[in-house]
Order: C-alpha cells, then sequence, then structure tokens
C-alpha cells in the first residue's frame, strides 16, 4: 500500500531524510518512533505528498506520489488521504460538525449532504451534543475526536496521524487511540502514525524507528 525506497530531502543544509525506505501493508497500523528531529514529520509528510522529496520514490495506494504535480498532490491528500495532526488544527470559525464535514465540502459534497454524512461520527466518538460548539468550547480531548473524525469521515484509504495524542494527557490520549484504531480497523484504513510515545506505538501492530533521517528497524510489537 505504501512504499517509500531511499527517500531523501534536506531543508538548506539540514538533511532530514538520508534514504529511508518503508513498506506498509494495506489496513496496517504502523508506529513510526524515533528521537526528536530524526526525521518522523518530514517522512509522514513526504509519504502524504505534502513535502516532495529530493531523491527516491514513493508509491502509496498505486499512485507515485513523488513525482506528481501540486494539484494533483492536493487532489490525492483531499480525496484519498485523512490527517490528524498533535494541536486538531480545527477551524476555530467554524462548528464542530462543520468542521468534520470539511473535507467533504472541499471536495465539493453539498453542505447538507456533508452535515448528514459528519452527524454519525458524534456518536461513534462520544460527542453527542457538540455539534454546534466552535472549537474554543471543546476540551482537548474534545476537540481532538473532532479532528479525528474529520480525519476518517471521507473514509480515507490512509490516515497519516502525527503525534495525535502529543497535547493530550494520558487517559485522554488513550480514548484517542482507542477511537483511532477502531474506526480505521472498521474502516480497513491504513495508518501511518507519528509517536516518541511507547504507550502510544503499542496501538500499532508494527513499528518502526527513524534516526537520522533513515528508517533504522523493524519490530513486530508482541
Ligand atoms: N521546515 C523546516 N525547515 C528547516 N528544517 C526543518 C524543517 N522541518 C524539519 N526540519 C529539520 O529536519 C530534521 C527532521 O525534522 P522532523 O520534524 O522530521 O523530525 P521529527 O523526528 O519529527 O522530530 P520531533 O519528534 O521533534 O517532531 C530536523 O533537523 C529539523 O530541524
Amino acid at each position: 500500500m505504501i512504499e517509500a525506497r531511499n527517500v531523501t530531502l534536506s531543508f538548506g543544509e539540514t538533511p532530514a531524510l538520508r534514504g529511508a525506505d518503508l513498506a506498509v501493508e494495506r489496513g496496517e497500523i504502523v508506529a513510526v518512533m524515533g528521537p526528536s528531529g530524526s526525521g518522523k514529520s518530514t517522512l509522514l509528510h513526504c509519504l502524504a505528498g505534502i513535502l516532495v522529496p529530493d531523491g527516491g520514490e514513493i508509491h502509496v495506494d498505486g499512485r507515485r506520489v513523488d513525482t506528481l504535480g501540486e494539484n494533483e498532490r492536493s487532489a490525492l491528500r483531499r480525496d484519498r488521504f485523512g490527517f490528524v495532526f498533535q494541536f486538531g488544527q480545527l477551524v476555530p470559525e467554524l462548528t464542530a460538525a462543520e468542521n468534520v464535514a470539511l473535507p467533504l465540502l472541499l471536495a465539493g459534497v453539498r453542505r447538507a449532504k456533508a452535515l448528514a454524512a459528519a452527524s454519525p461520527w458524534f456518536g461513534r466518538l462520544g460527542l453527542d451534543g457538540l455539534e454546534r460548539r466552535r472549537s474554543g468550547e471543546l476540551s482537548g480531548g474534545q476537540a481532538q475526536r473532532v479532528a479525528l473524525a474529520r480525519g476518517l469521515v471521507a473514509g480515507p484509504t490512509v490516515l497519516f496521524a502525527d503525534e495525535p495524542t502529543g497535547a493530550l494527557d494520558s487517559l485522554t490520549g488513550e480514548q484517542v487511540m482507542d477511537l483511532l484504531v477502531a474506526s480505521a480497523r472498521e474502516q480497513g484504513t491504513t495508518v501511518v502514525l507519528v509517536t516518541h510515545e511507547a504507550r502510544v506505538a503499542a496501538y500499532a501492530d508494527r513499528h518502526v524507528m527513524v534516526r537520522d533521517g533513515r528508517v533504522t528497524s523493524l519490530a513486530v510489537l508482541p
């Protein structure tokens, strides 16, 4: 489903990726671990077509991602990928329901239909009654569950999650991870999860370590 081969990327003089290789099977949940600054987020951004590598190849869901133009990459992100980031990054002016519906609205789905598709996610993720709140009126855990619903509402083939529980306390983080994993399994969504926390990585089927811009080890979790 995902294959990265010898991916390199530098920010000016700083090499962030120095020949990273990664393969992820369809439906697999893979945790990308490693020290701060090792290149985890850069690798995720390359896989997701947010950043374009300097070298190497990236194939995701049958498409070569690294050679696509900006418009094609943005269409691929919108249509096939879902995202959850550390701080949720909800649009503050929109209600929770509108935030969840956003990927559908951006894909051209009519407002009523998009909001109808967003609606079941509130019950599914324990957010009933919060549909009309804005992000400033949600707790961190609620906001992150809204962000998770937004990441999954369009039925992505791959969910990219970068430290999705990084801003949450451990209990709230566990609730978010339980929901993320259950929802991904239910939809058969492949998940690439960047985390530096072993507790979070333990939710994955497998973890890989990134060190100095390379994927250095593969391990099957017990
Ligand atoms: N936009 C940028 N401009 C310049 N340098 C960058 C940029 N993004 C990342 N880097 C550098 O690239 C390297 C890899 O960064 P990256 O964010 O991928 O690491 P990370 O493993 O995700 O770290 P963390 O766990 O701290 O988030 C680091 O040296 C970082 O300083």
